[in-house]
């Protein structure tokens, strides 16, 4: 084989990708128990590989040449075939530097809080060092530094987690409340599945600047990659791959009032990107075995909203979909994190005389002047983007325009 990488469960990875986009040779997932790693290494039958958990300490004792860096961090996850030669190296540290000069937040002379104490810490917390930081604490969750004791760190201006909290399919969970960091200034997650993890959504809420995972994952390929084939490639790889793979990964999730065609757009839309469509009034009747209407009579709008945010929160969990939601969506603030966690939001507004009211037991309870009234602030403040739905063909196209 060409190249690989190399862990016990490695489930789905964007590496092959990412790779055949660098430098376009194969490169496989190889999945090996502690037992074969040493054959396999020894055997040397690879160009090169990345390493990944449980074996970025084991692989140290095959390699022939280890880097001053992967010594000091005391973790490899690089390793080169140079004519049988091994050569080891750590290219987490470059992407996380590459996370941080991405950002534009200096991390010079500030206190920085590395969450977790697991296979990449380490090459966080040298980045850090070499990037002038001043103290670096690292909370675990058994170490003297913990998360019964986090409040001695509360006056941190960088914090990054490093912890698997909040990482499909544990959406929604963070390691840390970051309300009462108040002097805040950067928050970096390396998580990616979600785009935005319920640190990050805090973050973006609170105006702090912060970065999801994805162009760290980039960057160390393409420092891997340089390293394997003793090239230099241009830095705006990482900028050109971390876009498609965000292009391809996010969500496009529509909200806005009952009837202005978010159903309609959605389905048109998803074609046009190439997406899966998801509408979630139409998940909730097939779950259901039940219309909207007789839902709304037999469980009143309180069972809805209940089944709503269900149907919502694993929905959204899931990547490379249009989802359109229900006009009401909005009545829930808790659904607010759902539909912002893998991607854009979209306000799409019509005139309140064109609304279709057929089949909306809400939109026939009530002047929809009022019901406007009532979600108005939420449609703003949830969404990213807001389009008039005029004809469409020309909704979906400037929909599109805003996406790239
Ligand atoms: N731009 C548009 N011009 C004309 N009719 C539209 C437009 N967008 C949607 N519609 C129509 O409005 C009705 C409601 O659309 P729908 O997609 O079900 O809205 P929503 O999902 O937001 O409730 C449908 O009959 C649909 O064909
Ligand atoms: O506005 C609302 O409260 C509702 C809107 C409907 O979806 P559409 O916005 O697709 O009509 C549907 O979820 C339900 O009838 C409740
Ligand atoms: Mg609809």
């Amino acid at each position: 084989m060409e190249y690989g990488l190399l862990g016990e469960k490695l489930g789905h990875s964007f590496s092959p990708q990412i790779h055949s986009q660098l430098a376009g040779y194969s490169y496989e997932l190889v999945e090996k128990t502690p037992q074969e790693v040493e054959v396999f290494l020894k055997e040397r039958e690879f160009q090169g590989l990345n390493v990944t958990i449980p074996y970025k300490k084991k692989v140290f004792d095959c390699c022939d040449q280890v880097s001053e860096l992967a010594r000091r961090i005391g973790s490899i996850n690089t390793i080169a075939n140079r004519g049988g030669w091994l050569y080891g190296d750590n290219t987490d540290y470059y992407g996380f530097r590459y996370m941080i000069h991405r950002l534009g937040v200096s991390v010079a002379e500030k206190k920085a809080v590395v969450l977790g104490n697991g296979g990449v810490a380490p090459a966080v917390r040298a980045a850090l060092e070499d990037e002038g930081a001043g103290e670096i604490v690292t909370v675990s969750r058994r170490g003297e530094n913990n998360y019964n004791n986090i409040s001695r760190h509360y006056d941190a201006k960088i914090l990054v987690n490093t912890t698997p909290l909040g990482m499909y399919p544990g959406n929604g969970e963070a390691a840390v409340d970051l309300g009462p960091f108040k002097q805040c200034e950067a928050v970096y997650d390396l998580i990616y599945n979600p785009l935005k993890t319920k640190l990050l959504l805090s973050a973006e809420k609170l105006g702090i600047p912060c970065m999801d995972g994805l162009s760290m994952l980039v960057a160390q390929a393409k420092k891997s990659c340089e390293i394997f084939q003793q090239i230099s490639l241009p830095e705006e790889k990482v900028e050109e791959i971390t876009g498609c793979l965000r292009r391809k990964v996010s969500n496009v999730c529509l909200i806005g009032m009952p009837g202005c065609g978010k159903t309609t757009v959605g389905e048109r839309l998803a074609a046009r990107l190439g997406k899966k469509f998801v509408d979630i009034d139409r998940e909730i009747v097939k779950r259901m075995g039940k219309e909207i209407p007789e839902i709304f009579r037999e469980s009143g709008e309180t069972g809805f909203r209940k089944m709503e945010s269900e149907v919502l929160s694993e929905v959204t969990k899931q990547t490379g979909q249009v989802v359109a939601t229900g006009g009401g969506v909005v009545v829930t603030p808790k659904n607010c994190e759902l539909v912002r966690q893998n991607g854009e939001v979209i306000f799409l507004k019509r005139d309140l005389r064109e609304l279709t009211v057929a089949g909306r037991p809400v939109s026939q309870s009530r002047p929809l002047e009022q019901i406007y009234e009532e979600r108005i602030d939420a449609y703003r403040s949830w969404s990213d983007f807001q389009v008039e739905n005029r004809t469409v063909e020309k909704t979906v196209r400037e929909i599109e325009s805003l996406l790239v």
